[in-house]
């Protein structure tokens, strides 16, 4: 669903990435770690086209994103490490912009609600202005967008850094769900334990080269951190 083939990137003397190949299928949540500076969000900002690869190609579905960049943003939903909504809108009222724009249609405000419930925002929050949400209220609001979209692929960037234990596995759990319902799941994180947890793919990235790539089911948590430990080393 997601591919990226011998993708490289350069910003000017500097190579973001260096023929990284991956594949993420419908139904897989696909976590990226690696030291700040890997590559990572430059492979998520490829497969959105907000920037274009110096070589190598993505593709989401059978579509090139070079060629159909409507067409494959309109497959994807992405959410960024801080969600951007607005923030004098109650939460339903965002959604209500936010899908319309996505979708081109206006949906019902019980539509709505059983949409924020979905993303399992609390009934009694959907009205309230976004101005009081909490990160994690708002990562929710975006996985609402997503589902209002019906998003093949959902691109995420450090979704859980910054929330607490008990919000990012509730979050964790909305991504197991997506995935379950053949939705195809790409995030960065700095968390392994995250990684393995909620993973069912582990991609390591050192220096913009994909060097490891790993079944969460494969490996212990324990194993997980020195792999990567022995890699940031080396
Ligand atoms: N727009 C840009 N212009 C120039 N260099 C950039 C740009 N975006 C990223 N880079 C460089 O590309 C490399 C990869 O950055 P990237 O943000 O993809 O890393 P990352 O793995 O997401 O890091 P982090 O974990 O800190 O978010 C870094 O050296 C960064 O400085």
């Amino acid at each position: 669903m997601l591919e990226a083939i011998e993708v490289t990137k350069r910003f000017g003397a500097n190579s973001a990435l260096d023929q990284v190949s991956l594949n993420v299928s419908p139904g897989d949540i696909y976590c990226l770690l690696g030291a700040n500076g890997a590559g990572k969000t430059t492979l998520i900002n490829l497969f959105l086209n907000f920037l274009q690869p110096t070589s190598g190609s993505l593709r989401i579905g059978e579509l090139d994103v070079a060629q159909n960049p409507l067409e494959t943003k309109r497959l994807l939903a992405y959410i960024p490490e801080q969600v951007t909504l607005y923030a004098p809108l109650t939460g339903v009222e965002n959604l209500a912009f936010f899908s319309s724009l996505a979708i081109g249609e206006q949906l019902s405000r019980e539509r709505l609600l059983a949409l924020l419930e979905a993303a399992g925002l609390p009934r009694q929050a959907a009205d309230d202005r976004v101005a009081t949400y909490s990160k994690g209220m708002r990562q929710k609001v975006g996985i609402a967008i997503a589902l209002a979209k019906d998003a093949k692929a959902l691109l995420l960037d450090e979704p859980t850094s910054g929330l607490d234990p008990s919000a990012a596995n509730e979050f964790s759990e909305l991504l197991v769900n997506a995935s379950k319902n053949g939705v195809a799941v790409l995030t960065t994180t700095h968390d392994l334990f995250h990684a393995k947890q909620t993973g069912t793919r582990i991609g390591i990235m050192k220096q913009g080269r994909l060097i490891e790539e790993l079944r969460s089911e494969d490996v212990s948590h324990a194993d997980l951190e020195m792999l990567y430990l022995k890699h940031m080393k080396s």
